[in-house]
């Protein structure tokens, strides 16, 4: 039998599933020039800062890179793995990873698949993993964007990074992105366990629980963004699956930034407020983050727990987010094996 195929033809990889699981992102270091290099680059997102390139540019190159590298670097100290020098979201997310990688592993899939991950920001880039992955032959590509509700300053914008990749390549792999699961039952599932054992962990019974999300400007929840109402409805699921009365468990917003007027309750307000009008025991757990990060290890454990005690709070406790708990693991397969149905 003769070969049609040309001699020079030049080798190929092909048949495989990729799998890529991205977070918002992390400096490469806590010194200046790093931290300074990683605002820049979030901060210069559209998606995240929703200003016209002409009067957003003077603000953060002019005002803000001057200064909130050095402030920013500093609470990142305070939660960084120095073991690995890196950020806890980093470390986490690989671990994620890695572990949704052994759990396919010991499945009977049709095709092969190759996790990976990624960070919207920093390193590794959204590129970079997504040109491995081609060059291992990953034909169809599922985006995991690690963002339990949908908000256009976090999940468009991975897509976005994703769809801005596949422009440039020839042999564009198929696509699929995991939708917002705010409400997914392994999700909902996955909080409640994780709360529940934390929570009989304590040496402290809390009088309310705080479900606190960051927060986005009143004008994107004006200008159509769902986030909040995602927000609600996953606190409203956690309560009932925990069979919790009224409002035993309620919903805030953290980690404002700017001048604007942001979506609330403010988390840090009613921390204060609850002190004032006499809670003594309080806990804080952060459903919209997949990974502890700055804003839940900084804001939530350290800076929260200040304010509650100042104000005449006793006891405070940070329920852990997800991570890379069992139940974590279980949702994430659970939503997995969901998305790539038809392709397995
Ligand atoms: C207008 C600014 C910001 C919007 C809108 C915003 C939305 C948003 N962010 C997250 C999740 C995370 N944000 C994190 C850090 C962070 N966020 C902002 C600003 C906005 N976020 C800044 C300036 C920073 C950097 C830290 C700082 O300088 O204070 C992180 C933590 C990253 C880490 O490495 O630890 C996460 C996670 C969501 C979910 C969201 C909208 C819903
Ligand atoms: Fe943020
Ligand atoms: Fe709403």
């Amino acid at each position: 039998m003769t070969s049609h195929w040309p001699e020079n033809h030049p080798p190929v990889a092909f048949g495989k599933i990729g799998i890529l699981v991205v977070n918002l992102g992390t400096p490469d270091g806590t010194d200046y020039a790093s931290m300074r290099r990683y605002l820049k680059e979030f901060l210069s997102d559209q998606r995240v800062i929703e200003e016209p390139k002409w009067k957003w540019w003077p603000i953060l190159n002019g005002i803000i890179l001057q200064t909130r590298p050095q402030k920013s670097g500093k609470a990142y100290d305070a939660i960084w793995n120095r073991e690995k020098n890196e950020g806890p979201l980093l470390t986490i997310t690989r671990s994620q990873s890695e572990l949704l990688t052994n759990r396919l592993a010991s499945k009977q899939l049709k095709r092969p698949v190759e996790v990976s991950y990624a960070m919207r920001y920093g390193n590794p880039s959204i590129r970079s993993r997504i040109e491995e992955l081609a060059a291992k032959g990953c034909e169809r590509l599922l985006v995991l964007p690690m963002y339990p509700q949908y908000a256009a300053a976090t999940t468009a914008t991975v897509n976005d990074a994703v769809f801005e990749v596949l422009k440039s390549m020839r042999w564009q792999p198929a696509l699929r992105t995991l939708p917002p699961y705010y409400d997914h039952p392994a999700y909902i599932d996955a909080m409640a366990v994780s709360m529940k054992s934390q929570i009989e962990a304590l040496d402290f019974e809390p009088e309310l629980i705080l479900a606190s999300y960051h927060g986005i400007p009143q004008r994107y929840f004006d200008n159509g963004d769902p986030y909040h109402c995602h927000c609600h409805k996953t606190t409203r699921l956690v309560r009932q699956k925990l069979g919790w009365q009224g409002d035993y468990l309620r919903t805030t917003f953290q980690s404002l930034f700017g001048p604007e007027e942001w979506i609330k309750p403010y988390t840090d307000a009613t921390v204060k407020e609850l002190a004032e009008s006499g809670v003594k025991r309080l806990a804080i757990v952060n459903p919209g983050f997949s990974a502890d990060c700055l804003e839940t290890l900084e804001e939530i454990d350290v800076e929260n727990r200040e304010i509650f005690i100042e104000h005449g709070g006793e006891q405070f406790a940070h329920i852990r987010c997800l991570n890379d708990s069992d139940e974590s693991m279980d949702m994430l397969e659970a939503l997995t094996m969901n998305e790539l149905q038809g392709w397995i």
